[in-house]
């Protein structure tokens, strides 16, 4: 880890509970006090669920690319953060694959997130047939220049996820090396939007991190912290992440 200030974040997905929140509540505020930020993002129905807490903080798992209006079924960037979301998951590749989210709503929904006064953590990850063929970089490349190509001035307000796609509640995780070597890819090709910001910005991992895996993963020195599913939904275990990345 760096002199960044480590950001571990839970993604619970579609998952969890009131009881799941407790839970997690108590855990983490058996935690000693440290620079780790924590920050959970439960599907937007649990966000009062959770009391305030200087533990940790909240976030959301996706925002509407719209202001306010006839869009059945969307929640607003400024709806989240007066529900108490001060972070938001944008471009997730579940998303992305799942739902539609293109590269111009990413964009879109970054700018609505950071006008909201939320961080966007704007998720990034190739395929494995892409990594196979060694397209790894550049398609990394690709969507990072659609989000921060035109628009610069929103890296020093995101935080960037490398989630290698096959990597993804698969329980294969990239190695720390495989890890570390596509997180320095992309702040050395950040730089080219904004040198300082691209120094400064914390790029987290995602992809089946888990209490065995993160110590060796957060040694990184461009690793920053982790974006966690399925360990997130276990309390004591996601308590030991966040941890482990104080003692990195
Ligand atoms: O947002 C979290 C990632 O999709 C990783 O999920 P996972 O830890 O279950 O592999």
């Amino acid at each position: 880890m760096t002199q960044r200030r480590p950001l571990i974040a839970a993604n619970w997905k579609m998952n969890g509970s009131c009881e799941l929140a407790v839970q997690c509540c108590e855990t983490l505020s058996q935690l000693p006090a440290s620079n780790t930020e924590i920050l959970i993002c439960p599907p937007v129905i649990f966000l009062n669920d959770f009391p305030k807490s200087d533990r940790y903080q909240l976030g959301a798992q996706n925002v509407s690319s719209e202001v306010s209006g006839a869009f059945t079924g969307e929640i607003s960037a400024d709806m989240l953060a007066a529900a108490g979301a001060s972070y938001v998951i944008i471009g997730h590749s579940e998303r992305r694959a799942l739902f539609g989210d293109t590269d111009t709503l990413v964009l879109a929904k970054t700018k609505r997130a950071i006008a909201a006064k939320m961080t966007p953590i704007v998720c990034f990850g190739e395929t494995l047939t892409e990594r196979q063929q060694e397209k790894t970089m550049q398609v990394l490349a690709q969507h990072l220049d659609a989000v921060y190509a035109a628009h610069p001035e929103l890296l020093q307000h995101s935080v960037i996820a490398y989630e290698p796609i096959w990597a993804i509640g698969t329980g294969e995780t990239a190695s720390p090396a495989q890890a570390q070597a596509v997180h320095a890819f992309i702040r050395t090709y950040l730089k080219k939007y904004d040198d300082a910001a691209a120094s400064k910005v914390r790029i987290i991992y995602g992809g089946s991190v888990n209490a065995e895996n993160c110590a060796a993963l957060f040694a990184q020195p461009d690793i920053d912290g982790g974006l966690v599913g399925g360990a997130s939904l276990k309390p004591a275990e996601f308590a030991a992440i966040c941890l482990s990345a104080q003692d990195s």
